[in-house]
């Protein structure tokens, strides 16, 4: 394998704990003193400013189509090539994409996570891993509706209507289909330590090997 960077694709349902995984494995890495960059695909949601608050909530936001694939394929690329690039910031409390950026250097190991990563070709196609969380439907919805009550700031009425309207059927079109893609599947999500430590194994030789070159 040639490497110039490694680029690991992470996916998973809503809830499924693809965040929490994500973290975990930067984590363990960092402390082996493997610095890694993330690119969540929420961040890459399309600018809506046209539109109304009242319009934004009504929004299918698990379709390919709310998201800029483009943009996040250019900024995997650029930072592929060694530039850096600026990250959009996305709030969720009022469904757009802020005016602010982050500016993110590039780094050997990108992590690229977010619940369509494998199902979109081009994107899947750049990476050298691929991961897909696993969690049972019932636990995956139970977290969502505790983390969108507490931290998106949604009724509990809007979290159902949403979920029975764009978030199941989307998932069951475009997101469990993707896992047919992954190399791992780690049940579980962030519970999961052996199916966690395992991927840290295998992204640390993979570093070593491209540092050794
Ligand atoms: N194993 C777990 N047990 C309990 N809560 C969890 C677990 N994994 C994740 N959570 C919680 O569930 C919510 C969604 O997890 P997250 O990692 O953000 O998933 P995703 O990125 O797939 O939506 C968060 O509030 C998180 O703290
Ligand atoms: N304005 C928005 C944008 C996205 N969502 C939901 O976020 C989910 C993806 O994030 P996870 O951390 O759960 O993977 C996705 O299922 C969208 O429905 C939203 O509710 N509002």
């Amino acid at each position: 394998m040639d490497y110039k960077t490694i680029i690991v694709g992470i996916a998973g349902g809503t809830g499924s704990g693809k965040t929490s995984v994500t973290h975990a494995i930067i984590k363990n890495l960092e402390k082996k003193g493997i610095h890694s960059i993330l690119l969540e695909q929420d961040s890459y949601y399309k600018r809506n400013d046209h539109l109304t608050y009242e319009q934004r909530v009504t929004l299918n936001y698990d379709h390919p189509d709310a998201i800029d694939f483009d943009l996040l394929e250019t900024h995997i690329l650029a930072l592929k090539n060694n530039k850096s690039i600026e990250k959009p910031i996305y709030d969720f409390q009022v469904h757009n994409r802020v005016n602010r950026t982050e500016h993110i250097e590039p780094a050997n190991l990108i992590i690229v996570e977010g619940i369509l990563v494998l199902a979109i070709e081009k994107i899947r196609n750049l990476f050298d891993a691929k991961i897909f969380v696993d969690t049972d439907d019932d636990e995956r919805l139970l977290r969502r509706i505790e983390r969108d009550l507490n931290e998106r700031a949604r009724s509990f009425e809007s979290i159902k209507n949403q979920y029975i309207k764009t978030v199941k059927p989307m998932h069951l079109e475009f997101v469990e289909p993707s896992k047919r893609y992954a190399d791992v599947i780690i049940p579980r999500g962030k519970d999961n330590k052996v199916g966690i430590n395992m991927v840290v194994s295998r992204l640390r030789y993979l570093f070593n090997k491209l540092k050794n070159k």
